[in-house]
C-alpha cells in the first residue's frame, strides 16, 4: 500500500512555527477550515457512502475528507427535526449501525455526533415509551432501553467522538453529549435532565459519568431539580470544551473541523489507548479490559509475539533469545 505524503497544510504545526515562520503556541489556530475557505458557506461534508446492506431511516452520515493524506471525520446526525430528535428504538438501532461503520472504517479518524436542524436531541420519544421500555415499530420486538448499549459502544469505540450541540440536549440527548469524549456548542444550546419531571431516569453513565463530569454535588442538583442550563453555565459546571458564541449559523461547526483535524494530526493509537484509560476507573472490569485489549494488540506487531505465532504454526518450538526485546 502506497502512503501518502504528509499533509501540506500541516507543516510547521509540531514546532510551534507557521510555514511563513511567524510564532505560535502550539500551531492550534494554524488549523484549517476557516469559513470562507470553501465554496459553499456550509461545511464540507459530503454523504457517507453506505455499504448496499446498510439502511438507515432516522440518521444520517456523512464525511468530510480535509485531504487524501488525512483520516475523515465522519459526521453522524439524528434526524427527527419534527421531535426535537427525540430517539425512538429504531433511531437508537440506526446509531449503532452508523457508529460500527464509522469505528470500522480505515479512513475515519473522528467521529462527530450531532442533531438535524436546530436541536441536539431531546431523549426518549416519549410517544413510544410503552410499560416496559420504549416499543420498536415492529411489535414482536419486545421492550428495551437499547440507548444504554449504545453509550457502551461509544464508550469504547477507540475513535475520538465528538458531540456538537446546538439547541435542546435533554433527557437521553444530555447522556449523549455527556458519553461523547468532547462536547462543543454554540450560544443556542440548552442541557438538562428531565427524568424526574416525567417519570424516568437514567442510573447509568447518566450518573456516572455525570458525577465524574461536574462533581456530586453539581450532579445532584441537575437530577433533583432537573432544571435547564444555557452554555455558558454548562460550561462553567464542565459540561462543555468549548461554546462557540460567534462565526454566524456554521460557527460551532467549523470549529468541530478544526479539533477533528488537531486530534486526527496526533497518533491514533496514542488517543485510543488514552481513551480507554480515562474510561477504566469509571468502567470497573470491562475498562480495563478495554485497556488492556489495546496492550494486546500493541504487542501482536511486536517480533516476540510474532515469533510465538510463526513458531506454533511451524510446528517448532519458540526462539524467543533470538528476538532482542523480548526480556523486561
Ligand atoms: C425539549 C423541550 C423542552 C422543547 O420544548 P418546546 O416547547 O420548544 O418544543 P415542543 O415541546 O413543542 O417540541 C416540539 C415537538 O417535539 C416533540 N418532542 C419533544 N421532545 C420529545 C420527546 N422526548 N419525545 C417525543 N416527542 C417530543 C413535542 O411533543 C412536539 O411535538 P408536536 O407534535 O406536539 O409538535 C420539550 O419538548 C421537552 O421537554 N421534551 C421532552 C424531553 C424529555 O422529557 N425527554 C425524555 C427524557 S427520558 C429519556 O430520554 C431517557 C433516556 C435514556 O437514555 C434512558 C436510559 C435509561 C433509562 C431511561 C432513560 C430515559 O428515560
Amino acid at each position: 500500500m502506497s502512503i501518502p505524503p504528509p499533509p501540506p497544510s500541516f507543516h510547521g504545526m509540531f514546532d510551534g512555527r507557521s510555514a511563513s515562520g511567524s510564532a505560535s503556541r502550539d500551531g492550534f489556530d494554524l488549523i484549517p477550515p476557516v469559513p470562507g475557505q470553501f465554496s459553499s458557506s456550509a461545511p464540507p461534508y459530503v454523504p457517507y457512502p453506505l455499504p448496499p446492506h446498510v439502511k438507515l431511516t432516522d440518521v444520517l452520515m456523512d464525511l468530510y475528507k480535509p485531504s487524501s493524506a488525512e483520516f475523515g471525520i465522519c459526521r453522524i446526525s439524528i434526524d427527527r427535526p419534527l421531535r426535537k430528535n427525540a430517539f425512538r428504538p429504531e433511531t437508537v438501532e440506526d446509531l449503532i449501525k452508523a457508529f460500527r461503520l464509522a469505528e470500522d472504517d480505515p479512513e475515519i479518524g473522528c467521529i462527530v455526533l450531532q442533531g438535524k436542524g436546530k436541536d441536539f436531541c431531546a431523549g426518549g420519544d416519549q410517544s413510544v415509551r410503552g410499560d416496559g421500555g420504549y416499543q420498536h415499530e415492529q411489535t414482536e420486538v419486545p421492550p428495551r432501553l437499547k440507548v444504554l448499549d449504545l453509550h457502551v459502544q461509544m464508550k469504547r469505540c477507540p475513535k475520538p467522538i465528538m458531540a456538537v450541540v446546538k439547541g435542546y440536549a435533554v433527557g437521553g440527548g444530555h447522556i449523549l453529549h455527556m458519553v461523547c469524549d468532547i462536547t462543543l456548542c454554540n450560544s443556542t444550546a440548552v442541557f438538562g435532565q428531565t427524568g424526574p419531571r416525567m417519570g424516568s431516569f437514567d442510573a447509568g453513565y447518566g450518573c456516572s459519568r455525570m458525577a465524574r463530569l461536574v462533581g456530586q454535588k453539581k450532579a445532584r442538583e441537575l437530577w433533583f431539580l432537573a432544571k435547564f442550563y444555557n452554555a455558558e453555565e454548562a460550561a462553567d459546571m464542565g459540561l462543555v470544551n468549548k461554546v462557540v458564541r460567534d462565526g454566524g449559523q456554521w460557527g460551532v461547526d467549523y470549529e468541530a473541523i478544526k479539533w477533528a483535524r488537531r486530534m486526527m494530526g496526533n497518533s491514533p493509537s496514542a488517543l485510543a489507548c488514552l481513551k480507554a484509560a480515562l474510561n477504566a476507573d469509571e468502567d470497573g472490569a470491562a475498562g480495563m479490559m478495554q485497556l488492556a485489549g489495546n496492550a494486546t494488540r500493541l504487542y501482536y506487531l511486536t517480533e516476540e509475539a510474532k515469533e510465538g505465532r510463526e513458531a506454533f504454526l511451524a510446528k517448532r518450538p519458540p526462539y524467543w533469545r533470538k528476538i532482542p526485546s523480548s526480556k523486561l
